[in-house]
């Protein structure tokens, strides 16, 4: 099934991906967004957001006259078969996802929207929105399919492409297997399913990677206080294959656009059915103390004061790969280092430039983030930071410490050169 005319309403990380990738398997794509920079940028070619394989797969696209970029959504959804949204859902007041974007497209379109077309919530949204959604359109030649994404930033056209399951829930089931089909070359597991069910799979699937996370990282504590290595510990876990390897990799906590807002959102949805969720609300609160707990090893890698000592931080995105700093908790680390009075002097390879409103000083290089430093922290796990020149390293800091909130450098080769490391949930060595 192809050459559908699909509109995709939001060209962030979730709009450009979905469009990309579906004109690439061939269908005709159109993408709207309110961002007259952005549409203007994205129709020569320009992606400003860091996505490997994303910017050549826009360029082909545009090339191939099956993708373009168009200001606001009312003209695009014209002649569209399929409309995705994927705009923001951001965390509201109170904790809940705010739908206002998603049911301001709604309104914006609902009229103009073709007979046969559906609209599908790829934006990640709570239970119930689709039935919610289908009153605001009040179109009943117009079918609502939620259809979430579970891509993950830093990989985000890979895992578009190929993807582990395609989950499609609506309450007409023609139009579930309609949106399904436009996914039938990627040859995933597919679930069809009624609406509010795919709906929760979404928030089920984050909420349970959150927890799978807040685990280990208390786990890691443990292993601190008791002396055993989570390194080993998370290795002969997950080759049980009900546990599985990934996502068992302790840090300063788990952040980013995605888990912290919708592990939130669930918690409020639950509470507004009164069920209580207090393992849902302890992976949350477990998080927050995640990131004070890797202030107090900086604290106490540096001697029990913060006040005038100049750090050096290698990391500020809230993962490696990506230039997103939304929910970061290397920088909720950085915030919290500062307010302790620490001078902080940061280098991250997925920034450039200026990064208004950040408590500390951005340079180009890590060795300059490390001159003169009381410690050199590192927050987020590039691959870069595992090949520094750790001689160099130790010429350039004051004292010979890293501290390594993720577990991500080779302690022995910074031994060799003289650094003591301190990791989490392992034993410090040098
Ligand atoms: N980022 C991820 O990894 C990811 C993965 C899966 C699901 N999601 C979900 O997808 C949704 C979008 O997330 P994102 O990270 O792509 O957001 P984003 O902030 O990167 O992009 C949103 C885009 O929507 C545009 N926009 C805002 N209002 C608009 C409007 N009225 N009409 C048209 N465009 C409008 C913005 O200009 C922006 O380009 C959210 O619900 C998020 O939870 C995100
Ligand atoms: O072993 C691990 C894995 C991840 N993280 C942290 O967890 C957070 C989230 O990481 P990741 O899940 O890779 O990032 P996202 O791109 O936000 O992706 C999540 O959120 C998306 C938006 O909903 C979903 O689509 C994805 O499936 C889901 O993985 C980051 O701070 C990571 O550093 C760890 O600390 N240890």
């Amino acid at each position: 099934m192809f050459a559908r005319r699909i509109v995709v309403v939001g060209t962030g990380y979730v709009g450009l991906t979905t469009g990309a990738c579906l004109a690439s398997l061939g269908h005709r794509v159109v993408c709207s967004d309110v961002n007259a920079e952005k549409v203007a940028q994205l129709s020569r070619g320009e992606v400003r957001i860091h996505e490997p394989g994303l910017a050549e797969l826009v360029q082909e696209g545009i090339a191939a006259g099956r993708l373009e970029f168009v200001l606001g959504s009312a003209g695009a959804v014209a002649d569209a078969e399929v409309v995705f949204l994927c705009v923001p859902t951001p965390m509201g007041s109170g904790g809940g996802a705010d739908l206002a974007v998603v049911e301001s497209v709604a309104r914006e379109v609902r009229e103009v929207l073709p007979t046969g077309c559906v609209l599908v919530t790829k934006s990640t949204v709570p239970v119930g929105t689709s039935a919610r959604l289908r009153e605001l359109v009040g179109r009943p030649d117009v079918a609502v399919v939620s259809n979430p994404e579970f891509l993950r930033e830093g990989s985000a056209v890979h895992d578009f492409l190929n993807p582990d399951r395609i989950v499609v829930g609506s309450d007409t089931q023609d139009a579930a297997e309609r949106v399904a089909a436009l996914y039938a070359r990627l040859g995933a597991p597919t679930v069809l399913t009624d609406a509010a069910s795919a709906e929760m799979v979404k928030y089920a699937a984050n909420c349970f990677l959150a927890t799978k996370l807040s685990y280990v990282n208390a786990i890691a504590e443990l292993c601190e206080r008791l002396g055993a290595d989570i390194t080993d510990v998370t290795e002969g876990m997950g080759y049980d294959r009900r546990i599985g390897q990934a996502f068992l990799q302790p840090g300063p906590g788990w952040g980013g656009s995605c888990l912290p807002k919708d592990t939130a959102a669930l918690l409020q949805v639950a509470e507004a059915v009164e069920f209580d969720f207090p393992l849902l609300q302890a992976t949350i609160s477990a998080n927050a103390r995640q990131r004070e707990r890797m202030v107090a090893k900086v604290v106490d890698a540096c001697g029990g004061s913060l006040d005038g000592v100049r750090l050096g931080l290698l990391g500020l995105t809230f993962k490696a790969g990506t230039d997103d700093l939304r929910d970061s908790p290397a920088l909720e680390v950085a915030r919290l280092l500062a307010a302790r009075g620490a001078e902080l002097v940061a280098f991250d390879p997925g920034l450039r430039g200026d990064e208004p409103g950040l408590p500390l000083t951005l340079v180009d290089d890590p060795y300059r983030a490390a001159k003169g430093a009381a410690a050199l922290v590192l927050l987020t796990e590039w691959q870069e930071f595992r090949t520094l020149d750790w001689t160099r390293v130790a010429q350039e800091l004051e004292a010979p410490v890293v501290v390594d909130t993720r577990n991500h450098l080779d302690p022995d080769a910074l031994r060799r050169a003289g650094l003591s490391w301190r990791g989490v949930g392992r034993t410090p060595v040098g």
